[in-house]
């Protein structure tokens, strides 16, 4: 067993005393030694669901089992849990060997077999070198590293990370987010973990629950969230590129479902040939490729992307747009369900 999330629901109280519903009937099972990302908007409750499976926030209804055992009313001690957040939270006068070990010791955990974890995990993370080094003397990523050694030695049932990268440049949040996921898997631990970045959500998590206002609107795998997001929302969410929705009208219908293509699914065709005919309003290269704007006569916006071989139509010229049917998405409205 990993971590089971049963009917969460927490409300907080605004200034004004008005109701904030930060989680409503959340169900998340984290299968063990599964890595399981949230992600969603900034304020859709990210935080309170980790913080409720951490027992910092205690929830107004709902069940929360971590290994089998029912932890709803434990302390955060209690419940067999490694917690690591995004300001490291190191101890500035100790050195790294100690900041490591200092739950360990604090837990009376014999000498010998800290000395032993604390050499294995700094092997783990990179750290052997830095051992003796003060947090000062160490960079942002080394830090993190620390503070992961640190969640790893404890031998927790679960890893709950919420945005653990998030102070880090560009190039050590790729590195860093390659060595969480290495040492998930060896550690065969369950982890929960929290960020808003759909890019970080897609290249770690087994599975990925979409958080939006409290509920979770999908969870599935990476391949199921792109290739059937189950709301328009989701569809805009999750991928590089936001999918592009398209109202009835835009296709010269009365009514019916919103139709969504992903800009990689669109080609170019002459103007007046292929589903629609727009002007270009502004062309992004990105290297190998490039995304145009179009906007339809009716001032839908339409994003495509083309190889940058192929090409690229000049900014306020008119360009046709074509995709293959099977490409398509419906959703019922802009933000809602999929019909098809
Ligand atoms: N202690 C609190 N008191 C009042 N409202 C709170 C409290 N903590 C969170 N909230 C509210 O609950 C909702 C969910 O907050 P939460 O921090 O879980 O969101 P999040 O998805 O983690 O956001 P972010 O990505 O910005 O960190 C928000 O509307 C937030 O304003």
């Amino acid at each position: 067993m990993g971590i089971a999330i049963h009917g969460a629901h927490k409300s907080y109280r605004s200034r004004r005393k008005q109701p904030i519903t930060a989680l409503a009937e959340v169900d998340l099972h984290v299968a063990r030694g599964e890595l399981m990302v949230v992600v969603g908007p900034s304020g859709s409750g990210k935080s309170t669901l980790l913080r409720a499976t951490a027992g910092l926030e205690a929830l107004d209804a709902g069940r929360i089992e971590i290994g089998g055992r029912d932890v709803t009313t434990a302390a955060p001690g209690d419940r067999d849990i490694s917690l690591v957040f995004q300001d490291y939270a190191l101890f500035p006068h100790l050195t790294v060997t100690e900041n490591i070990a200092f739950g360990q010791r604090a837990r009376g955990v014999p000498k010998t077999q800290i000395t032993t974890d604390v050499a294995q995990a700094a092997a783990m993370l990179g750290l052997t070198a830095a051992l003796a080094r003060y947090p000062r003397e160490l960079s942002g990523g080394e830090r993190q590293r620390v503070a992961l050694a640190r969640a790893m030695v404890r031998r927790p049932k679960a890893f709950l990370l919420d945005e653990p990268l998030a102070n880090l440049d560009p190039d050590l949040r790729l590195r860093t987010r390659v060595e969480i996921r290495e040492l998930q898997r060896r550690l065969g631990v369950s982890m929960l973990y929290v960020t808003h970045d759909q890019t970080e959500a897609l290249a770690l998590g087994d599975r990925i629950a979409v958080v939006r206002a409290g509920r979770i609107e999908q969870v599935g795998t990476p391949d199921e969230l792109y290739a059937r997001p189950s709301t328009a929302f989701i569809a805009r969410f999750i991928g590089t590129l936001p999918m592009n929705l398209l109202p009835p009208e835009a296709l010269g219908r009365e009514s019916g479902p919103v139709t969504g293509i992903r800009p990689e699914r669109t080609h170019l065709a002459q103007a007046g040939h292929g589903h629609l005919t727009g002007r270009v309003a502004a062309v992004e290269p990105s290297g190998e490729e490039t995304v145009l704007h179009v906007v339809c006569p009716d001032t839908t916006r339409i994003l495509v992307r083309v190889p940058s071989s192929a090409g690229v139509p000049r900014p306020g010229s008119e360009t046709g747009i074509t995709w293959s049917n099977a490409d398509e998405h419906h959703f019922a409205s802009a933000e809602g369900p999929r019909t098809a």
